[in-house]
C-alpha cells in the first residue's frame, strides 16, 4: 500500500541530515543542552518527518514545541518532507496542530505542490482541503494576544476597581517614561530571549499608586483558570486576578530597587525594543503602552485647555471645567487615540511580483510593504490607493483586506491589505519613499528563507508587514 511505502529521503536531504546524526546521538534531555542542541533537535525533528516516524516526532515535540515551526535544508519543513515520502499520517497529524507553517521553500514550493509533484494525491488532497480553509497560513499576529480579558464594563465600577487595587492576588507592571520594567535571565544574554516584565503586588506598588501624578492603567483580569483542585475554585470564590500598569516618571533608579531581582532594567523606548517580549506579554504590553503614551501627550482638554482627570480605570481623561463642550454630546476627545494605518502588499499585475519600497531610515537592504495614514472621511481602499500613487506613482484597482494589528510606536493600528496594481511604471516621492521595485516571487522566497544573497532583506516576522509578504507568497495572490 503506497501509505506504508517508505520512499528515500530527497537527496541532498539526506546527506544534510545524517552528517548530524552522531551528534545527534550524544543528545540528552533538553533541560541540561546549551543552545546547540536545539539544532540537533530540529534535525531530529525534520528526519523522524522525512521517514514517517510519527512517535518520535512526538517525542521531541513533547521537548520543545516550537520544533513545528522549524525549517531545514533550502527551507523544507517536517510538512513537506511527509508530503514528500507520502507519509499521510504524518501530515494528518501535523495539520491537526496549530502552528506557524511557511507555506514554501527556497524554491517555491508548497506541501501540496510537493506532495503533487511526487504523486502522492492522497496527501495533496487533503493538503489542498487545508488550505481552502485558510488555517494556518497567516499566524497569529504580533502584539495580537489577547492574554488578558480587558472587562471594559468594570472601568466603570469604582468600588470593584478600589477592591481590586489591594487584592494580594493582583498584578502591577511597573513603566517608567511609557518602558515597563523588565527582566532578563542572566543565564542568556542573546537576543532571542524575550524580555520578561517584572510583576509587582499590591505592597510593592502601594504608596506609588497613591501619588496624584501617577496613571493607574486597568488592563484587564486573566483569562488563564487556575486548576480545578484549587481549593477556591471548589469553593466557588475564585476570581481572576485583575492587572494594572502604573505609569510614573519617578527616578528609574529608584524604581529599579523596588525589584528583588537584580538582572531588572527599564529598555529603551524604540520600535526595536518593542519587539522583544514573548507572544503572551507582546498584546499587555501594547494596550499599556498606547494608553501611557496618550496620558503623557494629552493631559490637557484639547477642546478648552483646562486640566484633566483620569477616569474609568485610566480609559478616559475628564475635562475639569463644568462648561466644556468636551463633556455634552459626543465627546471622542476624551478617550485614547487609536490611528489608522493603510499597509498593503501591491501585486503586480502579472501576479508574479510584489512592489516593496525602502524608507532612507531603513537598515541597508531592507524593504517593506508601503503604508500610509488613513486621512480624515477617507475609506480603507480609497487610502491604499492614495498611499500607494502619492509614494510609488503605480496605479492600484482591486484593494482586499486580510488582517491588522495594533501597533503601539505610539498608538496606531495597521490594516493590512493586499492590491492589485493597474500599472506598473514606479516614480518614487523621494520624501517618504527612497526606493520602491518590485520583486519576483522567487527573489521573496529566498529572502524568506535566508539563502546566500537573497535580492532584499525583509522586515522581521513580528511586523504585518512581514506577515502580508508571506500571505502573498503562500496564497498565490488569488484575488
Ligand atoms: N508594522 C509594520 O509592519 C509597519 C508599520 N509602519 C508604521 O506605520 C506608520 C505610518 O507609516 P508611514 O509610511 O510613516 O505613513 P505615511 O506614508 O502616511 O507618512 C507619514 C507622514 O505623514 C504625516 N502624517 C499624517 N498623518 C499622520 C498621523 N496621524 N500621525 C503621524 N503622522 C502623520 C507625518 O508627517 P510629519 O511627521 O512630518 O508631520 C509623517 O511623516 C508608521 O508609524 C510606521 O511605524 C509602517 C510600515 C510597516
Ligand atoms: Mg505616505
Ligand atoms: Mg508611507
Ligand atoms: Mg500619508
Ligand atoms: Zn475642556
Amino acid at each position: 500500500m503506497q501509505r506504508n511505502r517508505e520512499p528515500p529521503v530527497p537527496e541532498p536531504l539526506l546527506s544534510t541530515f545524517l552528517t548530524k546524526v552522531k551528534e545527534i546521538l550524544n543528545a540528552a534531555t533538553m533541560a541540561s543542552l546549551p543552545l546547540t542542541a536545539k539544532e540537533q533537535m530540529m534535525e531530529r525533528f525534520l528526519i523522524a518527518a522525512a521517514r514517517g516516524d510519527l512517535p518520535q516526532m512526538r517525542i521531541l515535540l513533547t521537548h520543545i514545541l516550537s520544533l513545528i515551526n522549524q525549517t531545514g535544508y533550502s527551507g523544507w519543513t517536517a510538512l513537506m518532507l511527509a508530503a514528500r515520502n507520502g507519509h499521510y499520517n504524518v501530515v494528518e497529524a501535523l495539520l491537526s496542530q496549530s502552528f506557524d507553517k511557511l507555506p514554501v521553500n527556497s524554491s517555491s514550493q508548497t506541501a501540496y505542490d510537493i506532495a503533487k509533484f511526487w504523486g502522492h494525491s492522497h496527501i495533496s488532497n487533503l493538503l489542498a482541503k487545508a488550505d481552502n480553509s485558510c488555517s494556518g497560513v497567516l499566524p497569529e499576529l504580533y502584539f495580537c494576544r489577547e492574554t488578558l480579558d480587558r472587562q471594559s464594563d468594570k472601568r466603570t465600577d469604582k468600588t470593584w476597581l478600589e477592591a481590586q487595587q489591594s487584592d494580594p492576588n493582583t498584578v502591577y507592571l511597573l513603566f517608567s517614561n511609557v518602558n515597563p520594567m523588565v527582566s532578563r535571565c542572566e543565564l542568556d544574554k542573546s537576543s532571542e530571549v524575550p524580555n520578561k516584565l517584572c510583576r509587582f503586588r499590591y505592597d510593592g506598588v502601594k504608596d506609588l499608586i497613591q501619588k496624584p501624578k501617577t496613571k493607574l492603567i486597568f488592563l484587564g483580569v486573566e483569562k488563564k483558570k487556575p486548576p480545578s483542585s484549587c481549593s477556591q475554585v471548589q469553593e466557588g470564590s475564585w476570581e481572576p486576578p485583575a492587572w494594572f500598569a502604573v505609569g510614573t516618571d519617578e527616578d528609574a533608579t529608584e524604581l529599579l530597587k523596588r525589584c528583588r531581582e537584580n538582572n531588572c532594567f527599564f529598555p529603551k523606548s524604540t520600535n526595536r525594543n518593542l519587539l522583544k517580549y514573548s507572544e503572551e506579554e507582546a498584546g499587555i504590553v501594547a494596550h499599556a503602552r498606547s494608553v501611557l503614551v496618550w496620558h503623557d501627550r494629552y493631559s490637557f482638554c484639547s477642546t478648552c485647555g483646562s486640566g484633566t482627570s483620569l477616569e474609568e480605570g485610566g480609559h478616559k481623561r475628564r475635562c475639569l471645567n463644568s462648561e466644556c463642550r468636551s463633556l455634552k454630546g459626543v465627546h471622542n476627545t476624551c478617550y485614547p487615540r487609536v490611528d489608522p494605518v493603510v499597509i498593503m502588499l501591491v501585486v503586480h499585475p502579472d501576479r508574479n511580483q510584489c512592489l516593496l519600497g525602502r524608507k532612507k531610515s531603513f537598515p541597508v537592504g531592507m524593504f517593506s510593504c508601503l503604508a500610509g495614514f488613513i486621512e480624515p472621511g477617507e475609506a480603507i481602499e480609497d487610502a491604499v490607493r492614495r498611499e500607494v500613487e502619492e509614494e510609488s506613482g503605480v496605479k492600484v484597482g482591486l484593494v482586499r483586506y486580510i488582517c491588522s494589528q495594533p501597533w503601539p510606536m505610539p498608538s496606531n493600528l495597521m490594516i493590512g491589505c493586499l492590491a492589485i496594481a493597474t500599472s506598473t511604471n514606479i516614480k518614487v516621492d523621494q520624501n517618504e519613499i527612497e526606493e520602491a521595485r518590485w520583486f519576483t516571487r522567487q527573489q521573496i522566497a529566498e529572502s524568506l528563507h535566508r539563502g546566500a544573497n537573497p535580492a532584499l532583506m525583509l522586515p522581521p516576522s513580528q511586523t504585518i508587514a512581514h506577515q502580508l509578504i508571506r500571505y502573498w507568497i503562500c496564497k498565490n495572490a488569488n484575488l
